[in-house]
């Protein structure tokens, strides 16, 4: 525990979490990593240079490296302990909080699955007059925009109902779907209940039935007049107060706007981090609140209490000036049995980032976090005068050129607190700041705000954070605090995947890199180190890759890279494979995961490497060379969202189903070249022209069945089989591997 003394009882501990077994065996597998490039070195002055040795020894090189980086990740985690009934007797009020839900297509993200949030939202245990849910649509859709204003509707019946039953789930398509009536509650409750689930679903059928008839370009009335010409990637900013909590009343519904900034083709609009940034500036004209949660469309509230839970943190007195933000993990409801697409992200979300806690702070992961408003304005820790900082011009330059916004601006960065001023009269100044071309010309994106030149918007504006010196924090409460829904099936969780590594890479090369700014940055060394680590994610594919072929290469041009059975030396390679997986299979179990949920994220891992990492590397190198810009291809979301939700029993829900993606032709080339080269291993070892080198065969026989998926689909048909242009493709592909393999050796 590391808090100061007092007599009042504190309203956070940190906890070390004891891992000494982990630690033996991280170091034990490093000085195996150690003593296998001593075996390489001592092979390569003995022997003379050999191509194959110096990949292997490049690769070995690599994987240690790594491993120091994956150690200093895990040495060190902490956990935090909140209390929040202390906090409720010791604060008379909470601070106010905005709260901004991004959305930003209606065929991907259905509007069932944002209302779903967005009711999960307004229905928080906190005063309803502290609230203010924006929501931000980057595809300008009418539907939309009349499902939020359906939902209010629905909400003023359904928050009166989840207070009065301490409902937990507050999502209505989660809690109908999870929730069956037992004779044990009364009959008011059974009454209230089908009421609230037809109402519900209701709800959901004029949603449904509104998705036929509302439509981009069509004649819309009313309310919906504004959004008439109105195309996904053209239009005027649209502001509007669905709802506005007028007499600040506790027990009414928080306000609720809807946000759809300006898109103009001309001007880049950042995705993501461009539509966090309008949303910051049109709550800032509006209500200000000091902190801001962010959700992803998909995500809702689980359990009510997460900001009183944060705000333990964050309104300790003494360390005030800490935290920037706080963070909670990122957990899936639509999991399946054992993890089949390996993307439920469990150990990394129950033991990595506690890892990463332990050091200055978890990474900021895009949702599921409240931020302080100033710390985003640009504010250092301890950086006491802003009067000094700015002065008038210095303001606008940094802040754009609306003054409403300006003024609320200093006002947060002297933490004085607003005045509820009415919502709709500040409407002409959101329409200011939300136009396409505000951030010309300023420092939106750069120095304030979420921060621009990656598509993965969110590690990086988390790290220029950090580099300030800020501290970050991470709190996993029993209910889970947030739910999203993770990509199933097909090359989703594959270009899921892609995305995150190529926006990794982007931060890397880019400008912000945290090797370049090393010498004038905050960053604590080990949370550079933790940095370094996830940015070169994917570019270990490369040397995975490397490694993976070494094998078949040998079997095909009848040599060894790898020691023979008989040597003593053998054991250090095999001991550090045991050791790896025995290491992975203890955090799946010290998790509560099957040991075929470990198998299912070991062999994904590797499918991962083989296909999204790579073309991610592809798509950066693209970048650098200016062939096409990175871009943010948004995540499907399954839309499971009636009230009567029945799970599948479907045993093929976890299978992997195939298209003509390119994602899948380098997993099924290196498959093909692992089965072509055992076979001409084979036919050599007949003609007895060989020894035979068990080792090689054995990691030949370990990537073939890590790839058993996409064994099976070069036979199923259907979704199931790898279709005939990919095959076509690999084969060509495996075919010149195997020729130039055999060219080498004559
Ligand atoms: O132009 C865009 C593109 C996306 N989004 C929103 O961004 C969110 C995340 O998109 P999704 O396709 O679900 O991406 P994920 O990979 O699931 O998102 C993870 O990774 C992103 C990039 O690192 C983070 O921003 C997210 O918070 C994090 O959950 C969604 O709410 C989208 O509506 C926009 O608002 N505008
Ligand atoms: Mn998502």
């Amino acid at each position: 525990m590391e808090m100061p003394k007092s007599n009042t009882p504190p309203l956070f501990e940190r906890v070390r979490i004891e891992n000494g077994l982990k630690r033996f065996i991280d170091i034990t597998i490093f000085f195996l990593l150690v003593s296998l490039l001593g075996y390489r070195l001592f092979l390569l002055s003995s022997h003379g240079f050999s191509c194959l040795f110096a990949i292997a020894f490049l690769s070995e090189l690599w994987f240690t490296f790594n491993w120091l980086l994956t150690l200093n990740c895990n040495w060190s985690p902490v956990r935090y302990q909140t209390y929040p009934q202390r906090l409720l007797k010791r604060v008379e009020e909470v601070p106010p909080v905005d709260i901004f839900v991004t959305t930003a297509d209606p065929m991907l993200e259905p509007p069932i699955i944002t209302i779903n949030t967005v009711l999960s939202v307004l229905a928080m245990e906190y005063p309803a007059d502290k609230l203010a849910c924006y929501v931000s649509d980057d595809a300008c859709s009418p539907l939309t925009f009349y499902s939020l204003c359906q939902a209010l509707n629905f909400a003023k019946i359904w928050l009166p109902f989840c207070k009065k039953y301490k409902v937990q789930v507050r999502a209505p398509f989660r809690y109908f779907s999870t929730t069956r009536l037992s004779s044990n509650e009364s009959t008011q409750f059974h009454h209230d209940w089908t009421k609230i689930k037809d109402e519900y679903e209701e709800l959901r059928q004029k949603i449904e039935e509104a998705a036929k008839t509302i439509t981009y370009g069509c004649e819309l009335k009313g309310e919906l007049a504004d959004f008439s010409n109105a195309k996904p990637k053209n239009h005027p900013p649209i502001v509007k107060v669905i709802w506005e909590n007028k007499e600040g009343v506790r027990d009414e519904l928080p306000a609720l706007i809807y946000v759809s900034r300006e898109k103009n083709p001309q001007i880049p609009h950042h995705y993501k981090a461009g539509a966090m940034n309008v949303l910051t500036r049109v709550s800032g004209v509006m209500t200000n609140a000091p902190y801001m949660l962010n959700l992803d469309c998909d995500m809702f509230v689980n359990n009510p209490d997460v900001l009183l839970q944060a705000m333990c943190l964050l309104l300790h007195p003494t360390i005030d000036k800490e935290y920037a933000f706080v963070q909670f993990p990122q957990t899936f409801y639509n999991g399946l049995k054992d993890d089949p697409f390996g993307n439920q992200w469990i150990v990394t979300m129950q033991i990595l980032i506690h890892g990463q806690a332990g050091v200055q702070g978890p990474m900021y992961m895009g949702t599921g976090c409240i931020h302080r408003r100033k710390v985003l304005y640009g504010q250092s820790p301890k950086e006491a005068n802003v009067d000094a900082k700015y002065n008038e011009e210095k303001l606008y330059k940094t802040f754009g050129n609306s003054k409403d916004f300006v003024k609320s601006a200093i006002r947060s960065l002297r933490s004085f607190a607003d005045d509820s001023n009415c919502l709709s009269s500040s409407i002409k100044s959101t329409y200011e700041v939300a136009t396409a071309d505000y951030e010309h010309n300023n420092a939106w994106g750069s120095e304030v705000g979420w921060k621009y030149g990656s598509i993965v918007e969110d590690v990086l504006t988390g790290m220029e954070i950090h580099k300030k010196g800020w501290k970050s924090a991470y709190i996993t409460p029993t209910p889970p605090a947030f739910l999203g829904c993770a990509p199933l099936g097909g090359p989703v969780p594959l270009s899921h995947h892609k995305r995150a590594m190529t926006g990794l890479l982007e931060i890397l090369i880019s400008k912000n890199s945290p090797i370049l700014t090393a010498l004038s940055d905050k960053l604590q060394f080990r949370q550079r180190l933790m940095y370094m680590w996830a940015y070169l994610i994917g570019f270990g594919a490369i040397w995975e890759i490397c490694y993976a072929t070494l094998p078949a290469f040998c079997l095909i041009s009848n040599s060894h890279f790898l020691p023979k059975v008989q040597e003593p030396v053998i054991c250090v390679p095999l001991l550090l494979f045991v050791l790896l997986k025995l290491r992975m299979l203890l955090d799946f179990f010290k998790t509560g995961q099957s040991v075929r949920a470990w198998w299912n994220n070991l062999r994904m891992e590797k499918i991962q490497k083989m296909s999204s990492s790579l073309l991610g590397i592809v798509a950066v190198i693209f970048k650098i060379f200016g062939i096409s810009e990175t871009v943010f291809e948004i995540t499907k979301k399954e839309s499971s969202s009636s009230s009567d939700d029945i799970k599948s029993d479907d045993g093929d829900l976890g299978r992997l189903t195939f298209d003509e993606s390119p994602l899948f032709v380098p997993v099924t080339t290196i498959l093909m070249i692992q089965l072509a080269a055992l076979y001409i291993g084979f036919l050599q070892m007949q003609a007895s022209v060989r020894e035979f080198g068990v080792a090689e065969v054995m990691c030949c026989l370990w990537t073939i069945l890590s790839f058993w998926s996409f064994l099976r689909g070069m036979f199923a048909k259907g979704n199931y089989g790898l279709p005939w242009p990919t095959l076509f493709k690999s084969s060509v592909l495996a075919f010149l591997f195997v020729y130039l393999c055999q060219q080498t050796t004559k």
